[in-house]
């Protein structure tokens, strides 16, 4: 069989052939000096603003946990507040930034967070910075009878905001896991059996100033969630493990409602925890729709 094609138009020949045209020779300016400033126009803009910036960056970043520094693929939202009299921001400034930290071989951490959130304000000349950034985190996990492990991973967020007239900072960090949740109402009417589901946990907490060294809020919140479920879940289980497994789910059952009042209980209980937001989502085995709890709670106001 022949290998030989018919000879093709030139690519630019092709480009123009579907539609491409030169560029026009324009009227406006095309160095920097010359081009319009829009977003540092001076005018009264009639609301200052809580939040303006960009969401959905995914970027490679590196990530210090307790089981040492681990490489992973964050999403960011970048903002800051925005005063009255100018009309937006110089945004380009947000991803530039991302990556000068990038290339210093930057590591998130609640603290290094902070440095960033600061320097988001400064370089946008705004009151406030702020930032959320979510990732995969990867941790070790045993079976319960044979011991054997793999990884499992919870979804993790940072809500960082830093404000340049105060010098505050504030520091939410949350995250999302999956747990086996049995129905206490199926286990009790039921001559045998009952109905379980993938529960989604969703923990935020507020942490206290003193706390961002130090306490592995990573594992306090996996902890708190899974160690109030059912059951935790597995990457390897052997059939000693599984047995095992459905058991304690058996010994353990949880309405959604549980679930939430439980974990508050032990955010309640850790001192490092100011407020917190707890809600619990259950893809529900017998019906199509989810069952849904939540619960928002600040100490702060516990009197
Ligand atoms: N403020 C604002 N900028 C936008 C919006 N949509 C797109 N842009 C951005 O406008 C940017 C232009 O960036 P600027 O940071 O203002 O550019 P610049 O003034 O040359 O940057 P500096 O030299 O840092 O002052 C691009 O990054 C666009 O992404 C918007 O809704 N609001």
């Amino acid at each position: 069989m022949s290998t030989s094609h018919v000879a093709l138009p030139t690519k630019a020949e092709r480009h123009k052939l579907f539609g491409s045209v030169p560029p026009i020779k324009g009227t406006k300016p095309t160095e920097k000096e010359q081009m319009v400033d829009l977003q540092n126009t001076p005018k009264n803009f009639l609301f200052a603003l809580d939040s303006v910036g960009i969401s959905n960056v995914k970027h490679p970043v590196n990530v210090e946990t307790s089981e040492g520094v681990q490489s992973t693929v964050a999403t960011f939202e970048l903002t800051t507040s925005l005063v009255q009299d100018r009309k937006g921001i110089n945004m380009s400034r947000l991803t530039e930034q991302l990556d000068a930290y990038h290339q210093q071989g930057w590591t998130v951490s609640n603290r290094s967070l902070i440095e960033f959130a600061q320097e988001l304000a400064e370089r946008m000349e705004q009151t406030e910075g702020q930032l959320t950034i979510r990732y995969p985190w990867f941790f070790t996990r045993k079976a319960p009878a044979t011991g054997l492990s793999g990884l499992m991973n919870a979804d993790v967020m940072h809500r960082v905001t830093y404000n340049l007239e105060t010098g505050v900072a504030n520091v939410t960090v949350g995250l999302v896991i999956n747990v086996t949740t049995l129905c206490p109402c199926s286990k009790e009417i039921s001559e045998y059996s009952a109905h379980n589901q993938r529960g989604y946990i969703t923990i935020e907490a507020g942490l206290d100033e003193t706390s961002m060294d130090g306490f592995d809020w990573r594992a306090a919140l996996l902890d708190a969630a899974e160690s109030n479920a059912s059951a935790p879940l597995h990457p390897v289980l052997k059939r000693p493990d599984e047995k095992r497994a459905t058991e304690i789910a058996y010994e353990n059952p949880r309405f959604v409602e549980d679930m939430v009042r439980l974990i508050a209980a032990d955010l309640y209980e850790m001192k490092q925890v100011v407020n917190f937001f707890v809600e619990c989502r259950n893809e529900e085995s017998i019906h199509q729709h989810d069952a849904i709890a939540s619960i928002t709670f600040d100490k702060r106001n516990d009197t």
